[in-house]
């Protein structure tokens, strides 16, 4: 754990994370569940948010009290897998505005094919989450973050549920300035540059593909 990288290792995610995880594990027990534990790390992803003072009334006085500042934030999914981590957060920050890029790795170079760019205007005014659940050589992600400050982004913050050490490291290289926000830093990449231990592909997971 550093500035670079956060491990949310509260206990209700990590209970969450082994049930995705596990083979067994349907694709609408999957879905599910990655909405739910997307909440739990929208707490965390969040917490720089910053706040002003306003003054409301209570039935009982007049008080000051915190209300977030600025312009609303932008949520980023990198399709297709990260429209999992997006719908939980949209359930907790209903007004966020949202972006995608649209991306897929080739599964036989592992470099990002892009296909999609639509993101919120004022990209410099606001703090821009992209999420997507794996990062795995981190080609995607520096990918799609590229895109972002090419858009003017220039406050970043990069959620996934599952880091690759390959991963972190492409990152914290690419992108210093961009923290990474993650359930959990696994082991290492295979020879098919899937994270073991894992969870497989998480977009086949999510849409019953293969
Ligand atoms: O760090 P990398 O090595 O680039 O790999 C991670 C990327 O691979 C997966 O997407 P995929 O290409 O399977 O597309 P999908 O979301 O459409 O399934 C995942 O959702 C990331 O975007
Ligand atoms: O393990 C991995 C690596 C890339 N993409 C996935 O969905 N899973
Ligand atoms: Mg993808």
């Amino acid at each position: 754990m550093n500035d670079h990288l956060t491990v949310v290792d509260h206990p209700l995610v990590q209970h969450k994370l082994t049930l995705m995880r596990r083979k067994e594990t349907s694709t609408s027990e999957f879905r599910q569940l990655l909405r739910e534990i997307s909440q739990l790390l929208a707490y965390e992803v969040t917490r720089p948010l910053p706040i002003e003072m306003r003054k409301i009334e209570t039935p009982m006085q007049e008080m000051d009290a915190p209300v977030l500042a600025g312009r609303k934030l932008a949520l980023v999914s990198i399709l297709r897998a990260g429209n999992g981590l997006l719908d939980g957060m949209l359930d907790l920050i209903p007004s966020a505005r949202v972006g995608f890029v649209g991306l897929y790795r080739d599964e036989e170079t592992l470099e990002p094919v892009e296909y999609y760019f639509k993101v919120p205007s004022e990209m410099d005014k606001r703090l821009v989450i992209a999420v997507d659940p794996m990062l795995a050589t981190g080609n995607s992600s520096v990918a799609a973050i590229d895109m972002l400050k090419k858009a003017g982004a220039t406050n970043i913050r990069f959620l996934c549920l599952l880091a690759a050490p390959e991963g972190v490291a492409r990152m914290k290289e690419a992108h210093p300035d961009v923290p990474i926000v993650t359930a959990s830093l696994d082991d290492c990449l295979n020879e098919k540059g899937y994270i073991v231990p894992g969870l497989g592909d998480a977009g086949d997971r999510m849409f019953g593909t293969k």
